[in-house]
């Protein structure tokens, strides 16, 4: 089916409110019209971001009562494990309190000063890590990542040719490690193929190199391998998702994502060497390696949550309620990133804005006007996310876009429907939008506390 029906039936609810036009005039400027500084109970449909933000399942719920909460060897440690170990295929698992959790580590010890670190785009945290331990990103994204209406199946690949530019230029001893995202957050939610995967594989192996991979959204990867590469159409996701991961040395994750929770990861591996450099390393940072800095309920919720993320129905329901926005975005002619992405809309906000340079934040103004037109929170994914460069001036991204994240098993199609309405309405009077300009900015990750007013 185009759209099914989604798959679950709903026992518990939680209220939303609507605020008024004008309460939404006070509220989005005492946020400095940063849609991360609106409150919660002020957001009608909250599509800032599908991290953390999923609903659990009765089973996950159930998981909280079975919490083992002993400091050492607790039992729903061996649960995750067991679950990353059966869905994944890694040895080793190290539990962290999220993503950022698992990336301190992995760049701690993978890292040296002066090393160079190919990926398949930016991801915000990913290339903070790897900065903070001196290494340099170097993004190896095929050119069509970079242009919002050029249409690929698997537009998250990466450039075998850049890879290979980059060993010969800086040698293969500078390179500890690739990182292939999968999928491709900051190019929309984009996937790699299986054939991109194992062709970096072969390089990789050549060289010596290390090949990681961002698993963040690595289901609904695996859900685009089986819809759009030959000869996975009759494999189950699981197959796919477990062949995948077997051309990886290993893997962060963000349980926040595709694993269902509200807070959970873990940094896992094959290597029985860096298995143990984690381990001595996460009593720093997240606590013994049996719980990684996660309550015993919350690995048990997590393992459970890898089970259900691998359900046909269910990731089918997750890409095709996505896919149903943007169809009916671009159906009324919204510029947004072609293909749909697995996760979100992206609205191309330089497309929906072109009387705004990207110096008066076209994105973040964009985000701001969706929030004041219709209470739907968005996030600004432009040259506010992108930061600065060395020399001090902004970081103008090719990408200057407005992410409607969609969150697992939270809203329905008549939800899509507001939001779709609401982008629509808006694009017909988009010339009435104006700038903003920084009347705030932090030195580090700006997009979470900066402040803006109107031009
Ligand atoms: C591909 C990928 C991610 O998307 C990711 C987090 N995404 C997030 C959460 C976020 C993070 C930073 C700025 C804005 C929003 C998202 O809203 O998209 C992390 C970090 O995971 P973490 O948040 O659990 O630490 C690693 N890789």
């Amino acid at each position: 089916m185009k759209y099914p029906a989604e798959p679950f039936k709903i026992k518990t609810v939680e209220t939303i409110e609507m605020t008024s036009r004008e309460e939404r005039e006070d509220i989005v400027k005492e946020a400095g019209y940063n849609t991360f500084l609106l409150p919660s109970k002020n957001v009608y449909i909250d599509l800032l971001t599908d991290s953390g933000t999923s609903a659990m399942s009765d089973k996950q719920w159930a998981s909280l009562m079975i919490g083992d909460e002993a400091y050492g060897g607790s039992e729903n440690w061996f649960k995750l494990r067991d679950a990353v170990q059966e869905i994944y295929g890694f040895d080793y698992v190290v539990p962290t309190h999220q993503g950022r959790g698992a990336e301190n580590l992995l760049s701690q010890i993978m890292i040296e000063e002066g090393d160079y670190i190919p990926g398949n785009m930016y991801f915000t945290t990913t290339k903070a890590h790897q900065e903070l331990n001196g290494g340099k990103f170097v993004d190896v994204i095929i050119d069509e990542a970079h242009k919002p209406s050029v249409e690929r199946d698997f537009k998250g690949n990466v450039d075998l040719d850049k890879y290979k530019k980059l060993i010969d230029e800086v040698g293969a001893d500078k390179i500890p490690y690739i990182c292939v995202a999968v999928t491709v957050n900051m190019a929309g939610g984009q996937p790699v193929s299986m054939e991109n995967i194992k062709k970096v594989k072969e390089i990789s192996e050549k060289h010596g190199i290390k090949v990681m991979s961002d698993a963040t959204r690595c289901v609904e990867n695996a859900y685009y391998i089986k819809e759009r590469e030959d000869g996975y159409q009759d494999k189950s996701v699981r197959e796919i998702l477990k062949e995948m991961m077997s051309y990886f040395d290993g893997c962060t994750m963000s349980g926040k994502k595709d694993c269902l929770v509200n807070i959970g990861g873990f940094l896992a591996m094959n290597d029985a060497d860096m298995y143990q450099e984690a381990t001595s390393l996460v009593v720093m940072y997240e606590g013994m390696p049996t719980y990684g800095g996660m309550a015993g309920r919350d690995m048990e919720a997590m393992a459970t949550g890898i089970y259900e993320s691998v359900d046909e129905h269910y990731i089918e329901h997750r890409i095709k309620q996505v896919r149903y926005l943007g169809d009916k975005l671009a159906e009324a002619g919204i510029p947004i990133i072609k293909p749909v992405g697995g996760h979100a809309v992206f609205l191309d906000a330089r497309e929906f804005l072109p009387h705004l340079s990207q110096d008066q934040l076209p994105a973040q103004a964009l985000a701001a006007a969706i929030y004041l037109d219709s209470g739907v929170r968005a996030m600004e994914r432009g040259v506010v996310s992108a930061g600065r460069d060395a020399d001090g001036s902004h970081h103008y991204p090719k990408l200057e876009t407005v992410r409607l994240t969609i969150p697992r098993r939270v809203y329905t199609y008549a939800h899509m429907d507001v939001v779709a309405n609401s982008v629509i309405d808006l694009y017909e009077k988009r010339d009435k939008i104006s700038g903003l300009k920084f009347v705030y900015e932090p030195p580090t990750l700006r997009f979470f506390t900066s402040k803006f007013e109107p031009l």
